[in-house]
């Protein structure tokens, strides 16, 4: 193993004040405790928990108990530190927090990873789990077990990692732990005795809670003489230093200086920043297997979601990820709302889905919207904290289309076949679409719906998820109030508004969870939008037959309530397989707005002009038709 001095590093810190403020935060490190740490004294461990259950406050009590932060009588969610975070007051990102506990009058290092709880984020759910041995299962006492629980249980499960139920909110007046514990024992079979109360507000239950975690979470099984080798669970990018990686070490140590490298490349680095995360960094010079800490190696050190930091002295160079490729479950397309701020847009991309490695970004042009991106997420609502991340984190306003889901299509004629170098591919963009005569078979992903609901709203439920072309599986009763169902869903027909209508309809009582069923065969077509017959490529869908005629007349009215008049008049055709499904005219319209102000005022007359010339920015030119810029945006939305 290579032990290259410490001061090694030096040669390496470019940037001379950031060198001296880490010479500043070594001193006054305690890093003489981490020199010291067994393996047989971490414990690797998540909170899981359906969205609102209490995650951050818990994290918080936790981190106050641990003395890592003042007891405060504030909700301070410390781990929630993006603005989306704090002002949607959810978690996006998974926050990693090392604390010391003394137990039995042994110092233990704990490692914590907040993870957030929403659907579209359960990818760094998944990726937290990786690093952990056990998860705290919190499951709020009033609420009870919701979509989610069932969710987060069934990954802990997946993974091996022993899970300690807790209830949370137990301070609540109406708080029912019992009946709780009831659910958690006739849904997973836990043992009520297992179970531990905690109200994370008040901070009744949270030095047990601690306990059972070191006394029933095991040790990291790793290995702390082999060579060095740890996976990369997240990144960040800092503006002095480069990527940040947090990475979970499976073998051997690390120190400051130490010559490492990628699997991914044989090019070696010295390892510059070393920290724990507590959770501002507390920089240290060495950090055992068993461990989570922030590495980083320089500007141009590099670091990536998933790849594995290895000892020089490792020769394998073909061992595989243990994260799951990441699935993405919407796309939409994102544009520069000039585009002159084309180079700005595409930097603060590429730096926002370093940090979010759950997007993919692929380079995309449209004739109305000019050059952009297609991108990937993992849901609408992983969809719009990007947005507004983009905005506030970089300041980079973008425009972005209506969302749409990935389609597996499988070709037929060798021709086309060879073309694509496939007979089977996934289209992310309604136009990529073959032509009907090119295509054997259509496949649409679905998606294992869960819900939790009360009784009274089974046929309301039953009702939404037969429209949205669902099909029922067997549901089962939690207790005499609460009833899970689960149903086969097309997942166009969830990812646009169906929580939303769920919500509505159960008076906000029901949970929604889904996860990936595949791609399954269906009868699809692809719907087009001509404006006085000229195809508007961006307004092409895919669409189900059963849907066609709805969809045609849903899109032609929306689209004659979002066009302005005009000085010629408008056809509006939605056509599918060469016939007509729906049809509306705009008529047409005169042009000088001013016109019915000869010799009156002239102000009024330039501020109208203005206003006139303004409005015409916006607005995209189509076949002589000028069509405001977001109708390309929010017509396809329901
Ligand atoms: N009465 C009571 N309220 C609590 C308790 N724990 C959390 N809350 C409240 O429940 C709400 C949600 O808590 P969070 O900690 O933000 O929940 P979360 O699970 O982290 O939420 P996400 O990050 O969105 O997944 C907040 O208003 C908390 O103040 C508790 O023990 N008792």
């Amino acid at each position: 193993m290579s032990t290259k001095p410490v001061n090694k590093i030096y040669d390496h810190v470019n940037e001379p004040y950031l060198y001296v403020n880490y010479i500043i935060q070594r001193m006054n490190s305690n890093d003489s405790g981490n020199n010291k740490l067994d393996r047989k004294k971490i414990r690797n461990f998540s909170i899981v928990a359906h969205v609102d259950h209490g995650k951050s406050t818990l994290a918080d009590r936790l981190l106050e108990i641990t003395g890592v932060i003042k007891p405060s009588n504030e909700n301070a969610q410390v781990l929630d530190q993006l603005q989306v975070e704090k002002e949607r007051g959810i978690t996006v990102k998974a926050v990693t927090a090392s604390l010391n506990y003394t137990y039995n009058n042994e110092s233990y290092l704990l490692n914590l990873i907040d993870t957030p709880g929403h659907v579209d984020f359960s990818n760094e759910v998944v990726r937290s789990v990786t690093a952990c041995q056990g998860v705290v299962l919190l499951v709020d006492a009033n609420e009870g077990i919701q979509a989610q629980t069932v969710a987060v249980h069934s990954l802990a499960k997946r993974n091996n990692l022993t899970i300690i139920p807790t209830l949370n909110k137990v301070d609540l007046p109406r708080a029912d732990p019992d009946k709780v514990k009831s659910q958690l024992n006739s849904l997973f079979n836990i043992d009520p005795n297992l179970v531990l109360s905690v109200s994370a507000k008040k901070g009744w239950g949270v030095k047990e809670l601690l306990e059972a975690i070191i006394t029933r979470i095991p040790p990291p099984d790793v290995d702390p003489n082999a060579h060095f080798k740890a996976h990369i669970i997240d990144t960040w990018h800092d503006k002095y230093r480069g990527v940040l990686c947090l990475a979970y070490i499976h073998a051997g140590s690390v120190e400051i200086g130490q010559a490492v490298k990628w699997q991914s490349s044989t090019k070696q680095h010295a390892v510059k920043y070393l920290a724990m995360l507590r959770p501002t960094e507390e920089p240290i010079n060495k950090a055992i297997a068993g461990q989570v800490v922030m590495v980083g190696l320089g500007p141009k050190g590099g670091g990536s979601v998933g790849d594995h930091l290895l000892s020089v002295e490792v020769q394998e160079n073909t061992q595989s990820s243990p994260l799951q490729a990441i699935k993405h479950m919407v796309y939409a397309g994102i544009f520069p709302a000039d585009q002159s701020q084309h180079v700005f847009l595409s930097d603060a991309i590429k730096k926002l889905a370093l940090n979010d490695s759950a997007v993919s970004v692929n380079v995309d042009s449209s004739p109305a919207l000019g050059q952009g991106w297609r991108v990937g997420f993992l849901g609408l609502l992983h969809l719009d904290v990007f947005t507004q991340r983009l905005l506030q984190e970089h300041k980079a306003e973008a425009i972005l289309t209506a969302p749409s889901v990935p389609y597996k299509i499988k070709l037929k004629g060798a021709k086309i076949i060879k073309q694509y170098k496939s007979d089977e591919i996934i289209i992310t963009n309604p136009l990529q679409l073959p032509e009907p005569q090119h295509i054997e078979e259509y496949y649409e992903p679905l998606v294992i719906g869960t819900i939790i609901t009360p009784v009274e709203y089974i046929g309301a439920v039953t009702t939404l998820c037969m429209d949205r072309r669902g099909v029922p599986l067997p549901s089962k009763a939690l207790d005499d109030q609460m009833t899970l169902m689960q149903f086969v869903l097309p997942l166009s027909e969830v990812v646009i508004d169906f929580h939303d209508t769920l919500k509505s309809i159960t008076s906000g009582f029901a949970s929604f969870d889904y996860q990936d069923h595949g791609f399954h065969a269906s009868a699809l077509v692809r719907l087009d939008i001509l404006l006085n017959g000229t195809l508007v490529e961006e307004l092409s869908s895919i669409v189900h037959t059963s849907r066609l005629q709805y969809s045609a007349r849903r899109l032609t009215e929306k689209l004659k309530e979002m066009i302005p008049r005009q000085m010629v008049q408008i056809a509006i055709q939605a056509v599918a397989s060469g016939k007509v499904y729906a049809r509306e005219t705009i008529k047409a319209y005169r042009k000088d707005v001013t016109a019915k102000l000869y010799g009156g005022d002239v102000t009024r007359r330039k501020k109208l002009l203005k206003q006139q010339a303004e409005g015409k920015k916006k607005m995209r030119s189509i076949a002589n038709i000028k069509v405001p810029r977001d109708t390309f945006i929010d017509v396809l939305k329901r």
